[in-house]
């Protein structure tokens, strides 16, 4: 069995990374950590998130330097669930040994540097490790997350809004005239475990939020290649993603065109539905699939593409187990998909 740890494990996604990981054929869990000084340490992962009862005993350690240094000695797989800082602060020390790094923050998504001082107010300090780490969005870098030893997975409003459009854009049906426009609908869990104002049971209504200003912006145009809008919503459920995404084509693209753009795309992709009608989030919630639908209006040129995923799920931890399976030389939906053999 490989050996995986996850930090940020009182977390929501690493909730649910301890949780996939605990069923997981090929790793067993054999850290948790939470922050040095976290009022979680020395709990049962079961006892902040119930849900886990019965399926896993870990309990939380408190994250130190020295920690830090042993996990990256004798560990096979590390898991960050934790804030973009964290990530980036530890990056360096995590990566001195053999294991695979797979972050679930944003810190290391992106090659251009100015982006994280403009949307993530912070200047990054770890450019070699910056420049080797992989984009693991699954179902379109798999040969090059096999061969990366640091992963960065993913955000959630990418994950639903790459899947829907790089099959056109690879197919070159986009016309480069519009940009892409991306409306989307988060759960309130999207913004983490942490109570705050915003994301309180009484003030989370269904507003638009960074506007022409969210740090998805710039993650979604780096791996599609154009710019985009993109409009982010939150929403008064806990979980899961809705993106609406309205495109043209160029003149003359024909239905057929486009629905086989998406089907050779997702062809090998079991994660990847493609529905007869638009998704909705109840299909998706609690699942690792990303469900898509689309309508041409041929005349005009305009499309309009759903695409849904659970924000915890596909948006980040069964995302980044789809990734460790790759890595390892595994299916990537081992552990995801009942029935899948490695
Ligand atoms: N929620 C989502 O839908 C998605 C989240 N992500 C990203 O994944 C990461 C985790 O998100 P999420 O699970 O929602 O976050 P949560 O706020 O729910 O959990 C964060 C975890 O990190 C720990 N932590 C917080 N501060 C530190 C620190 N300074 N050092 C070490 N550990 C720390 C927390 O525990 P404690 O403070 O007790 O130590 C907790 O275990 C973030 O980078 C987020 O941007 C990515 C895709 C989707
Ligand atoms: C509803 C909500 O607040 N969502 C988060 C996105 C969560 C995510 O994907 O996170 P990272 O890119 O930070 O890893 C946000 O808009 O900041």
């Amino acid at each position: 069995m490989l050996k995986a740890c996850v930090l940020g494990a009182s977390g929501y996604t690493g909730a649910e990374l301890v949780r996939l990981l605990a069923s997981h054929a090929k790793f067993s869990i054999a850290e948790l950590c939470v922050s040095q000084h976290s009022e979680d340490a020395n709990k049962c992962v079961s006892q902040v998130h119930p849900y886990l009862n019965g399926q896993v005993k870990g309990q939380l350690q408190a994250l130190t330097n020295s920690k830090l240094a042993h996990l990256s000695q004798h560990m096979d797989a590390i898991f960050l669930a934790t804030p973009h800082e964290a990530s980036h602060d530890w990056m360096p020390i995590l990566t001195t040994g053999n294991a695979k790094v797979f972050d679930l923050s944003g810190a290391f998504r992106l090659k251009d540097t100015q982006v994280f001082s403009q949307y993530y107010g912070f200047e990054h300090r770890h450019l070699s490790q910056l420049h080797s780490a992989q984009y693991g969005l699954a179902e379109w870098y798999g040969e090059q997350i096999q061969q990366a030893k640091i992963i960065a997975v993913p955000g959630c409003y990418p994950t639903a809004s790459l899947t829907a459009l790089k099959p056109l854009m690879e197919n070159q049906l986009l016309d480069p005239s519009m940009r892409p426009v991306i409306n989307a609908v988060s759960g309130v869990s999207g913004a983490g475990r942490k109570a705050s104002l915003t994301s309180s049971f009484c003030e989370v209504s269904l507003q638009a939020y960074g506007v022409l200003g969210h740090r998805h912006q710039p993650e979604i145009a780096a791996y599609l290649g154009t710019d985009v809008i993109f409009t982010p919503h939150l929403g008064n459920f806990k979980r899961g993603i809705l993106a609406t995404i309205t495109v043209k084509v160029h003149a003359g693209v024909t239905p057929q065109q486009v629905d086989s753009a998406f089907q050779q795309a997702y062809a090998e992709h079991p994660m990847i539905r493609l529905l007869p009608h638009f998704p909705k989030l109840d299909d998706v919630v609690k699942t690792p699939f990303c469900d898509l639908h689309w309508k041409l209006d041929a005349q005009s040129g305009y499309l309009v593409i759903g695409s849904a995923i659970d924000n915890l799920l596909k948006g980040a931890a069964s995302q980044a187990i789809q990734c460790a399976n790759l890595t390892f030389g595994y299916n990537s939906a081992l552990g995801l998909i009942a029935g899948t053999e490695s």
